[in-house]
Order: structure tokens, then sequence, then C-alpha cells
């Protein structure tokens, strides 16, 4: 979507930038020319993800550079760490992207308390804990930093079965709004995207295992433009959120879902009926507006 060297200059952590979505924005990072630091857990993944990512995108001209460094969100010495990492490679910190996240399936009465703990942990108090240590950073070298944090929609509707997920994303959509409204001041923006089903590993081993993957409907099947997201698509929101190109959206979540979510209205459902079966519908309505006349 933006035009090529558009993030030219800038310099990008990925949390959870090895796999899944994390990855496929990341690779569109570096084609539009801004240096990234990918970090997670585990190190064997973030470097295997820099050294395909550096390999596959050598021939494009201007692309950023790729940095891998491990961190577990949940410790803030390993996020200060990646923080002088990154300061020391690329000399600068442009944006943060709070992408690492943990859920599972489960009803809410089979976990366990550390289960609650485990999710809210990396989610809710990474996502604060990266946040307040880049924004320090900011504030401190008075850089216009931009952070964008992946949410979920349910962060808003809640949900069903994914309750400590649905409790860390609502909080950190809140965190969002909140510290756009605090750090406006120095020029920091905090953004949020929603995103619907977009298929990776990580989601749907835990979430559309056997047998619930056969007992539920297909993800695409609920939702109105009739099928899931496309990793570019998010891609795409991802970089503009992230570049100067947004500089007056702040504590703003923006939900790309095909219209997901709009299913929850009354009648939303009923696209599968037929246009036969609206002939009999309209009859039968205007043969009740008769009677209701006489
Ligand atoms: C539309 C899609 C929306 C998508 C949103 C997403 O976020 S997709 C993103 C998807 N991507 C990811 O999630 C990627 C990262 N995810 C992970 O690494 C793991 O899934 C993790 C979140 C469990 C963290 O691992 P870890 O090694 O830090 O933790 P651990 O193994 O030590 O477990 C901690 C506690 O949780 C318990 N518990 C675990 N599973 C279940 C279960 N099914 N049932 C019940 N309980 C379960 C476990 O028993 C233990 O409690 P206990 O028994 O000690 O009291
Ligand atoms: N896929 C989807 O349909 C949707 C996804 N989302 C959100 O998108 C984001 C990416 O999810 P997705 O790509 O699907 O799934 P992945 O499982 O591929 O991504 C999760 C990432 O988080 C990292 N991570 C987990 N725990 C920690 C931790 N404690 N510290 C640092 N990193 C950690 C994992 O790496 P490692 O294991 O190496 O630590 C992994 O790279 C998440 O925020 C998720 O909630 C939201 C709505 C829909």
């Amino acid at each position: 979507m933006l035009r090529d060297g558009a993030l030219q200059g800038k310099t990008i952590i990925v949390t959870g930038g090895g796999t899944g979505l994390g990855k496929s924005i990341t690779r569109y990072l570096l084609t539009l020319g801004a240096n990234v630091t990918i970090c997670s857990r585990r190190q064997a993944v973030i470097d295997e993800t820099a050294q395909e990512l550096t390999t596959e995108l050598a021939a494009v001209e201007g692309v950023g550079r790729i940095l891998a460094v491990p961190c577990d969100v949940r410790n803030p010495q390993e996020i200060e760490n990646v923080l002088a990492q990154t300061v020391e490679t690329f000399g600068r910190v442009d944006g943060l992207l709070n992408n690492s996240a943990g859920n599972f399936i489960s009803p809410t009465e089979r976990l366990s308390y550390k289960a609650f703990d485990t999710i809210v942990d990396i989610v809710l108090r990474g996502t604060y804990y990266f946040t307040l240590a880049v924004g320090k950073y900011w504030i401190e070298n008075k850089i216009s930093g931009t952070v964008l944090n992946i949410s979920t929609t349910y962060a808003t509707t809640g949900s069903g079965y994914v309750v400590p997920s649905a409790v860390a994303k609502g909080g950190a959509l809140i965190m969002t709004k909140s510290l756009a409204a605090e750090w406006g001041k120095y020029g920091i923006r905090v953004n949020a995207i929603a995103p619907g089903p977009f298929p990776t590993k990580g989601a749907w081993d835990r979430l559309f295992p056997e047998p619930l993957a056969s007992l539920m409907d297909d993800p695409g099947s609920r939702i109105p433009l009739n099928r899931v997201g496309d990793h570019g698509e998010l891609a795409n929101l991802a970089a503009y959120l992230l570049s100067d190109f947004s500089g007056y959206i702040t504590g703003e979540s923006i939900t790309i879902d095909g219209g997901e979510v709009l299913m929850a209205g009354e009648f939303s459902h009923l696209r599968d009926v037929t246009d036969e079966q609206w002939d009999e519908v309209s009859k039968s309505i205007k043969q009740a507006n008769r009677a209701s006349k006489s």
C-alpha cells in the first residue's frame, strides 16, 4: 500500500516477530525500508526468521536490516536489553509493535489460577512493560515514537472460552487509549489493530484444535466477506499506523475482520435465505398487513 522507501530511516521493534502475523508484518516493514528488531522467547525461531527474511529480501532495493534478540516480555531486564541492543545496532527506535501473545481455548471453570496469570502476564503486563521501557526512552530522547498494539475484536465484545485473553486484550486496549491521551504531549502516538481470524499455526493450534475444528463452522463462513483475513491486508494497515502518514491518528483501534463483529446484529445471519424464500416471506408479511387493516 505504502510507496517504496516509506519507512526508510525508521527502526521498529516487533515482539513475537519470529512467527505468524508478527513475521508477516516484519517482512513488509523491511520491504518498506525500516530496520526491524524481532524478539520472542525462542532464540532459534527468531534467528531462523531473521535469516530467512534476509535471504528472501536480499534483492529488494532499499530493504531494511533485521536484528533478532531473545526476550520474554514478562521480564523487564530482557526488554531493556532489546531496547539497548536495538539502539546500539540501529542508532534509535521509532516504533514498537506489541504483537506477542499467549492464548488457548478452554471453559473457564477448567482453568487453574496460574493459567489466567500466564496469559494476562504475557498479553497485558508484557504490553505495559515494553511500552513503558520504550516510552521512557522516547520521552528522555525527545523522540515522537509510535506504539501499535495487536488487539482482537473480542477485546470490546468479550468472548466465552478465552476469558484470560479477552480480559488481557481489553486491558491493553484501555491502556492504548489512556496512554494516547497522556503521552500525546510528547508527540507519542498509541494505536491498536483488532483483527478477526487470520490463519496462523500459533492461533489455530490453540483455538481450533481437533475435535473443535470439526465441530465448529469454518471461521470464514461466519464472516460477511466470506473469508478469513490475508496477512498482507493486516501488514498494510500495521505499516500505515506505524508510519508518519497516520500522524494525526492516536488512541484508535481499527477493526480488520471482514465484518465478522457485525454478525452480532439480530438479523445479519439471514444471508443464506434464498430469493424464493424471500418471496414467501414478503407474501406472508403482506398477508399479515392486510389482515391487520381489516
Ligand atoms: C480469532 C483468533 C484470536 C487470537 C488471539 C490470540 O491471541 S492467538 C495467539 C496464540 N499464540 C500463542 O498462544 C503463542 C504462545 N503460547 C504459549 O507459549 C502457550 O500456549 C502458553 C500461553 C500456555 C504459555 O506457555 P508457558 O510455557 O509459559 O506456560 P505453561 O505451559 O507452563 O502453562 C501455564 C498454565 O496454563 C495452563 N494451560 C496451558 N494450556 C492450557 C489449556 N489448553 N487448557 C487449560 N490450561 C492450560 C497450564 O496447565 C499451566 O497452568 P498449571 O497447570 O501450571 O496451573
Ligand atoms: N491469528 C489470528 O487470527 C489473530 C491473532 N491476534 C493476535 O495477533 C498476534 C499474533 O498472533 P499469531 O501470529 O496468530 O500467533 P503466534 O503464536 O504465531 O504469535 C505469538 C507470538 O508471541 C510470542 N510470545 C509468546 N509468549 C511470549 C513471551 N512471554 N515473550 C515474548 N514473546 C512471546 C511467540 O514467540 P515465542 O513462543 O518464541 O515466545 C510468538 O511469536 C497476537 O497478539 C494475537 O493475540 C488477534 C486476533 C486474531
